[in-house]
């Protein structure tokens, strides 16, 4: 692989191929050739700095790095995920085939498929107020107690699904900040209200604490005997959640080969699904399963996780790019860049190799963004002109929801593709004089202010276009973006499925609790933590 980087970096020198400006000037049919689909969804990636010779070098490091080899063995249960010793199976939650996967010589389908319909009828009974709460009451709100992957994937979807909603209104608690459910519950009614718990390993504190707040709330309203309708779990530790008194009919499992910032498709999504409907949700679920079939047998030049994977991998290991930017154009996936956080950074930030050694070169790059065209009006200045060259990431429907307001959507494409030609084009010198002496300014004063006007240009981005943002669309749009983290996962040669790093800080949080409660002394620690727990003590009211 070492060669073929060395080949790749070679390569862009001699075609100086970051000048990406020359190669669309030189070549009118770039757009043909740097394009790629798969049904409506278009992925047009002439706007980054590759070529032909590239591309092959790039489809090389693939093969070595042996993607196809480590696909296969994700997508039948091979435990990849092996400092955890799990297989990583979330494509058999969206298996809408129903071939057979093995984990360890048993089929899982059937128990994915019991507890899919277990799903959809406890979601139809919500729905339609069959299950009610302890006062006879329908349930009008439900509210996902969970963090990270038992929050980010239902709060994301339930947001980019708005339009398909028609079941209790969402809520979605998180952050162990009190302030969080607090804020939360002062909107909602105890009688109308149902608890999701959705935690994988039902022990992480946030979700354990704020599970116990809303106990208490609905307890405090309606009595202990009530806590019973007014709850239900989702985990794969489920004598875990019996104990914590919710009744059996009311818990759905998922199972350890389900990573949790993948588990949106297991009954992580349950709040999701009552929002949108069983059926809606079983969109959502093929629309993943399209992908993975198209990612599993597409050749690589019309893979679009493969294309995405192998050029992330180039921005980051090649050109040397620290982080890119998720920009969609469609305001309901306001939360998509904060869940391809997770997806990513958790999954590819990692300086180990699966050998033990230190990754040569770099691992996952920062992940970060926010929807157009708010950005614009924000830190798109940088994008454009800093010093630091940010790949983005630019995703736009063909069509909104809202007939009506046709012209307002027609202002967001254009401002979506004005973004990219900018990025890519930018604005010479030369031009910016021009301009502003054709606004009759004079020619020493145009001197003056014409640099502050100049875009360097050959900024890379990708764009996609969908018809619309469906429940089809949004299932295939992750499993796309699943499907790049793997890729670039199997090149930077990590386990993409484990998440170590985020142990160390749960373990000195709960050390420190005591500290903070003025039980334990705060000998020991650094003097910065002592300094500061001295601090917040002599603030406490
Ligand atoms: O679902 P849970 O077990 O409560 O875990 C919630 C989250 O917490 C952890 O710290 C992990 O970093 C995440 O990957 C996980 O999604």
């Amino acid at each position: 692989m070492r060669a073929i980087i060395q080949d790749l970096k070679s390569a862009v020198a001699r075609a100086n191929a970051t000048n990406i400006r020359a190669a669309f000037a030189a070549d009118p049919d770039r757009f043909e050739r740097f394009s790629a689909s798969f049904g409506d969804l278009l992925m047009d990636y002439s706007k980054t700095a590759v070529n032909e010779e590239i591309l092959l070098l790039l489809e090389r490091l693939a093969e070595v790095g042996g993607v196809a080899k480590k696909r296969e063995e994700m997508f039948s249960g091979v435990p990849i995920n092996f400092t955890e010793g799990r297989a990583v199976l979330h494509t058999a939650l969206r298996n809408r085939s129903n071939t057979p996967v093995l984990v360890e010589g048993k089929d899982v389908m059937p128990d994915v498929n019991a507890v899919l319909a277990a799903m959809g009828a406890f979601a139809d009974g919500i729905r339609s107020g069959a299950l009610k709460g302890a006062t006879g009451k329908p349930i009008t709100d439900v509210v996902n107690i969970g963090i990270g992957g038992s929050d980010l994937g239902p709060v994301m979807a339930a947001l980019a699904l708005a339009p398909y909603h028609d079941g209790p209104r969402a809520h979605f608690v998180s952050n162990v900040d009190g302030a969080h459910i607090a804020d939360t519950l002062k909107l909602l009614d105890a009688e109308t209200t149902l608890f999701i718990v959705a935690s994988k390993t039902f022990t992480t504190i946030e979700t354990m604490t704020n599970a116990a707040s809303a106990r208490a709330f609905i307890a405090d309203k309606l009595g202990e005997a009530a806590v019973k309708h007014h709850f239900a779990a989702v985990s794969t530790a489920l004598d875990k959640v019996a104990a914590f008194g919710i009744e059996s009919g009311r818990i759905f499992g998922f199972w350890d080969w389900v990573g949790g910032r993948y588990s949106i498709w297991s009954a992580i999504g349950l709040p999701l699904m009552i929002a949108i409907g069983p059926d809606n949700f079983g969109k959502f679920l093929d629309g993943a399963h399209a992908m993975d079939k198209h990612f599993r047998t597409a050749p690589a030049r019309q893979n679009l996780p493969m294309l995405l994977g192998l050029i992330g991998y180039y921005h980051r290991n090649v050109l040397g790019y620290p982080s890119r930017a998720i920009l969609p154009y469609d305001q309901r996936l306001l939360r998509f860049p904060a869940y391809l956080q997770q997806l990513d950074m958790e999954s590819n930030g990692k300086g180990v190799t699966i050998d033990g050694t230190p990754v040569e070169g770099n691992s996952g790059p920062v992940v970060w963004g926010e929807p157009g065209t708010n950005g614009q009006h924000a830190f798109y200045q940088l994008i454009h002109q800093g010093t630091s060259i940010i790949p983005a990431e630019f995703m736009i429907a063909a069509n909104g929801f809202e007939p009506h307001l046709r012209h307002q959507h027609e202002l967001l494409i254009a401002n979506c593709l004005a973004q990219s030609e900018a990025l890519m084009k930018g604005r010479t010198l030369d031009e910016a004089k021009e301009q502003l002496t054709s606004k009759s300014m004079d020619e020493a004063k145009a001197d003056f202010i014409a640099p502050h006007r100049v875009f360097t240009g050959n900024r890379p981005s990708i764009t996609f276009v969908y018809d619309k943002l469906t429940p089809f669309a949004l299932g295939r749009l992750i499993a796309l973006y699943e499907h790049r983290v793997f890729v670039e996962g199997v090149l930077f040669r990590i386990n993409s499925f484990d998440q170590w790093g985020v142990e160390l800080g749960k373990e000195l949080a709960t050390g420190l609790l005591p500290v903070v409660q003025g039980k334990e002394s705060v000998a020991g620690h650094d003097s910065s933590t002592q300094g500061l727990v001295t601090a917040l003590a002599g603030l406490k009211a």
